[in-house]
């Protein structure tokens, strides 16, 4: 696999390098050169999600790292299901929120710790985060007790639900926290900022676990397969994906899983009030606005850093970008959609509530629609409850974190604030 950097088209790299190094020079994102095609043979479709994504995944990591070694990590990271959830009679939930730190997330940031286990061994590093809200946790649960690894994790002081702070901000040990006087746009351009600093970078051996981070990516393709094999059989090739899109790493795994091959007819990227996207497929013009605080805060993001990817895969493609299509739900519009996701019999999160109703403005006769769930119901369990009026259980994952201390530190959104706290904390 041979990854080139979409600002600097001479920098290439392997798998191996792209995952240590996060991001390339002048922020550029390692983008893969050609897309590996998996035979879908009806033998493909029967198999487990772990052997499934063992043949996924193969087909573009065996050649570097070979297969046994792809194997062994897809078993290590993968061990919870994704079901797909039947949420009405048009749409599917594709519940990604089974694992330790229940959201999607956790494909993701286990695959990628697995990765750097096998390819920097005892080798000092730090992984610079943003989240707003659903990777902080996933990271730190996938690193945490890692003797040669930190993780400083950057959020939006007061922009993501209290459960979802308490997942990560409550550890310690080799997790640190900053509560940042800014958005989540702030907390991205801080990580990427200390990127660019090649003295910074060399000091702490700083890499990325965002969806910047390609092991990040090709690890969430593995669910799209995941969902098809679930589709009956005769629906396959009418699956229409809603994605709740933030930082739109969900959606170019998406894309990426049909360039492979997959059987998916088309893509709507679901977006909150935060609708650069929606906005710039309209009008041809890229226009991030001030972050407006939602509901669905994990996509409270202006400045999408996955765009650059979708556009390059579609050029690649020959996809034209209108192909994409695009729906922004509002507050109100999210929770009518919750509240009638709820009279159908499925109890939804306001994320998931945003991509249904993409769905039910998009989907056309003889379509049938998948919508991903990317965070369980109890991580916003104070919005579920105000909005559907019932009891939310918290699952034993949250029961455990909730009376514990916050210990995360303020910071203000500033460059010299963040290049202090590495030099004082790490
Ligand atoms: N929505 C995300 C924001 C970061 O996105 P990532 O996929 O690039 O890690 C979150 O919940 O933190």
């Amino acid at each position: 696999m041979e990854l080139v950097n979409l600002k600097i088209a001479s920098e290439r790299v392997s798998f191996g390098e792209a995952v240590q190094r996060g991001l390339g020079q002048e922020q550029g994102l390692f983008f893969p050169e050609a897309i590996p095609q998996l035979p879908l043979d009806e033998a493909f479709w029967q198999l487990d999600f772990v052997g499934r994504a063992e043949r996924v995944l193969g087909a573009w990591l065996a050649d570097e790292l070979g297969q046994d070694n792809v194997s062994a990590l897809v078993r290590d990271a993968f061990h919870f299901a994704a079901p797909l959830v039947k949420a009405n009679e048009r749409q599917y939930c594709l519940e990604l929120f089974h694992g330790p730190t229940l959201a999607f997330k956790d494909f993701g940031a286990r695959f990628l710790a697995q990765c750097l286990s096998l390819l920097a061994k005892d080798k000092k590093m730090t992984i610079l985060t943003a989240t707003s809200g659903d990777t902080g946790a996933a990271v730190a649960d996938a690193f945490y007790g890692i003797d040669n690894i930190n993780v400083v994790v950057l959020y939006p002081d007061g922009g993501i639900s209290q459960l979802q702070e308490k997942m990560f901000c409550t550890l310690g040990n080799n997790i640190k926290t900053l509560a940042v006087k800014g958005s989540f746009d702030d907390c991205q351009a801080l990580v990427k900022a200390a990127f660019s600093n090649p003295e910074l970078k060399a000091q702490f051996g700083l890499t990325s676990a965002n969806s910047i981070n390609i092991a990040r990516l090709v690890a969430q393709i593995c669910y799209y397969f995941e969902a098809l094999a679930q589709l009956p059989a005769e629906q396959r090739d009418n699956a229409v994906f809603a994605v709740p899109s933030g930082n739109f790493g969900n959606l170019t795994a998406g894309l990426l899983a049909k360039a492979m091959g997959a059987p998916i007819k088309r893509f709507v990227a679901a977006t909150n009030n935060n609708d650069t996207v929606p906005r710039y497929l309209q009008s041809g013009v890229w226009e991030p606005r001030d972050v407006f605080a939602t509901l669905s805060n994990a996509m409270d993001v202006t400045s999408p850093n996955n765009w650059p990817r979708v556009e390059a895969l579609c050029e690649q493609q020959g996809w034209p970008l209108a192909d994409i299509g695009a729906e922004k739900v509002d507050e109100a519009q999210t929770q009518a959609r919750m509240k009638a996701m709820h009279a159908e019999g499925y109890l939804s999160e306001p994320h998931a509530a945003v991509a249904s109703e993409a769905l039910v403005r998009q989907l056309q006769d003889g379509e049938v629609g998948v919508f991903l769930g990317t965070a369980h119901p109890a991580k916003f369990q104070g919005a579920v409850e105000e909005v559907l009026e019932l009891d939310v259980p918290l699952p034993p994952a949250l029961a455990a974190v909730v009376d514990k201390p916050i210990l995360s530190e303020k910071l203000d959104a500033n460059y010299e604030a963040l290049a202090a706290y590495l030099q004082r904390a790490l």
